[in-house]
């Protein structure tokens, strides 16, 4: 991620067809149409039961052929491989994936070496993985692999708002901890190569700052409508910032620090049962400590993570006696080659981002004590 062709093209990407509404998945036959008729529905068991029969139900109306899989849970090379053979056997013509962001990236990454298009078909809005022409693969005790990337976006994001409202809150929320890392990466990103290989548009950090202006916005508000699954303009907006604004502003704008030191927190295994945007939430204030924001800027973006009940400290992310040498640890990971943390036009080094780890906890407890934020 570093520039070392110095490029000097600017380059976005996006997915050819996004489409978001209440109840959408019952239109999905007018969208997959034209991807082909024998899809290959990638899909978990709890996801099945809540759209999945849903989703086949209408597609089967217009005559689609479906072969379902049931996903094991993580987006591994190895999983990957297992369905691709099915996918093969099948001789299926596109790939669908139904589901949160571990089944999207193995979706994508099988449909690729199938050379077959996908659509994505997100059932939360924890991530901005859908509209994406890369994937995040694990190793399959969970702990972070590597980026793979492919030449197209999905053909197809189509995101069912009613679905989505029906979700534990918890994802929503996750999912504005992956977006509100957007802005904050993308804008100390303005010299480096973005994942498409090129340097920013306008448009590309004109979408990461709304991304954040919506989640400032709305966030909160959203966050309640989904407690009471409840679809609003303010959960359609944030649903947009989370999916659409977020992805295409993350991959053409590019990440940083928040996502390697996520990255490097899923070698603690505590943190297995977290979601990937409750990590990057907390690798987000973990940014603003490196990137050298004024306090009251610190104060901000806590303010707003707490009130999605996002964590800013070690306690609130479920490792309070966490050691000194896990955290080393993380901050090595974080520092890696091939990490995104050498987008920063900043000077890194092992003990700058442990620092900033030790930092931004303290900054968490210090808000929290300033202003008695008590967990509802
Ligand atoms: N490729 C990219 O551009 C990109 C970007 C961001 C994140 N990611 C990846 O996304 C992954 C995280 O995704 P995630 O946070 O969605 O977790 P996940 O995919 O593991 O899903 C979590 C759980 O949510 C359940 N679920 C899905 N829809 C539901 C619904 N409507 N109601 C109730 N439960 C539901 C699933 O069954 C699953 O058990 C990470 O692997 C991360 O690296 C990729
Ligand atoms: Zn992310």
């Amino acid at each position: 991620m570093v520039n070392p062709n110095k490029v000097t093209e600017r380059l976005f990407q996006s997915p050819s067809k996004y489409i978001q509404g209440p109840y959408a998945i019952h239109n999905a036959a007018k969208y997959l149409g034209k991807l082909g008729k024998t899809p290959l529905l990638i899909c978990d068991e709890i996801v099945w039961r809540i759209a999945g029969e849903e989703l086949v139900g209408a597609l089967e109306k217009s005559d689609f052929k479906i072969h379902r899989i049931v996903f094991g849970g993580e987006a591994s090379r190895e999983e990957v491989d297992r369905i691709a053979q099915i996918g093969r056997d099948k001789s299926s013509d596109f790939v669908i994936a139904l589901g949160g962001g571990k089944t999207i990236d193995t979706a994508k990454t099988v449909a690729d070496g199938l050379a077959l298009q996908v659509a994505i078909l997100p059932t939360t809005a924890s991530t901005d993985a859908p509209c994406s022409a890369l994937s995040v693969l694990y190793r399959p005790s969970g702990e972070f692999h590597c980026y793979t990337f492919f030449d197209k976006n999905p053909s197809v994001v189509l995101v069912d708002t009613t679905v989505v409202s029906k979700a534990p809150a918890r994802f929503l929320a996750a999912g504005m901890g992956d977006a509100i890392a957007t802005n904050v990466e993308a804008r100390r990103c303005k010299n480096s190569t973005n994942f498409g290989g090129g340097l920013q548009t306008e448009v590309s950090s004109a979408i990461c700052e709304k991304c954040e202006e919506i989640l400032f916005k709305y966030g909160k508000q959203a966050y309640e409508a989904n407690k009471a699954h409840a679809v609003t303009p303010a959960l359609e907006a944030v649903v947009e910032a989370n999916t659409l604004l977020s992805g295409l502003g993350f991959e053409s704008g590019g990440l940083a620090a928040a996502h390697a030191i996520h990255n490097g927190m899923t070698a603690i295994e505590e943190l297995h049962g977290l979601l990937h945007g409750e990590k990057v939430a907390f690798g987000t204030i973990c940014q603003l400590v490196l990137d050298g924001v004024p306090t009251s800027e610190l104060d901000r973006y806590i303010e707003f993570m707490l009130s999605v009940d996002l964590p800013v400290t070690f306690e609130l992310l479920g490792i309070p006696h966490v050691k000194d040498e896990e955290l080393r640890r993380v901050a090595e990971l974080s520092c890696a080659e091939s990490e995104t943390i050498w987008n920063l036009d900043l000077v890194i080094n092992v003990d700058f981002v442990f620092g900033a780890i030790k930092a931004a906890d303290a900054a968490g407890r210090d808000y929290i004590r300033r202003t008695g934020w008590k967990k509802n």
